[in-house]
């Protein structure tokens, strides 16, 4: 599903994002990236998502190498990628069932297949009976179980996290891990970004371990 071989990543300003950085993740697997502050986990998360470009290597996405991808395609690529971030960035004016509909905006299904779509996420994530609240009116464990919906809902082959768990207490945490672990069983291939060491511990499936932009460590978590 993904294949990186020999990537590396500096930025403008000098800043190494990776350094000579190889690994392959198989349709369906869950796989953690960890490592501390700096060590380039957010970039391995961009540059799959072609939000920056790789200087070096490349990178296949699904067979399609992502490395010479042009302006036109990207559109179809990320339909192929569902993203979680730490701070959800739900809108805060709209719905928690219009915030999970956005990515579906786009795809021209009509409004039928939309709610249908929308309540099968909210669904997944338990959080149906919220559908008409607004972000601020649920917690924070929900808005950021709303971000999830919002990421599965078009139904991708692989969900990226970065940091999900960020800023949530350690009970809360693992219920979105969970979430994850879900998917992942569902047959959805799982790439999660984290430094919560404890959590993914507990958790056995593979980590890749980051150090100043190379992979220092590619073995199981628990
Ligand atoms: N847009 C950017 N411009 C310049 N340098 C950057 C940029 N983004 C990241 N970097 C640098 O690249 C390196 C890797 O950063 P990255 O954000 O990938 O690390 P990270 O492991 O995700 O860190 P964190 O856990 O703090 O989010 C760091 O030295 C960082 O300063």
């Amino acid at each position: 599903m993904i294949r990186f071989e020999q990537v590396g990543k500096r930025y403008p300003n000098g800043h190494t994002g990776l350094v000579d950085v190889s690994f392959r993740v198989h349709r369906g697997e869950m796989v953690f990236v960890t490592g501390h502050s700096g060590a380039g986990k957010s970039t391995l998360l961009k540059l799959i998502l072609a939000l920056e470009k790789a200087d070096a290597g490349k990178i296949l996405l699904a067979g399609q190498d992502i490395s010479e991808i042009t302006h036109a395609q990207i559109p179809f690529l990320r339909r192929q990628i569902g993203v979680v971030f730490q701070n959800h960035r739900l809108l805060p004016d709209r719905s928690v069932f219009e915030n999970v509909a956005l990515p579906l905006q786009i795809l021209g299904l009509s409004r039928e297949q939309m709610t249908k779509r929308v309540h099968a996420a909210l669904d997944k994530v338990g959080l149906l009976r919220k559908e008409k609240c607004l972000p601020q009116d649920i917690s924070t464990g929900e808005q950021q179980r709303v971000g999830i919906a919002r990421a599965v809902v078009h139904k991708p082959a692989l969900l990226l996290a970065d940091e999900p768990t960020g800023n949530l207490d350690p009970r809360l945490a693992a219920e979105i891990m969970g979430l994850f672990e879900d998917f992942h069983r569902a047959g959805t291939t799982v790439l999660v970004a984290s430094h919560d060491l404890a959590l993914i511990a507990r958790m056995r499936h593979r980590l890749l371990t980051l150090q100043r932009g190379r992979i220092i460590g590619d073995g199981e978590s628990g």
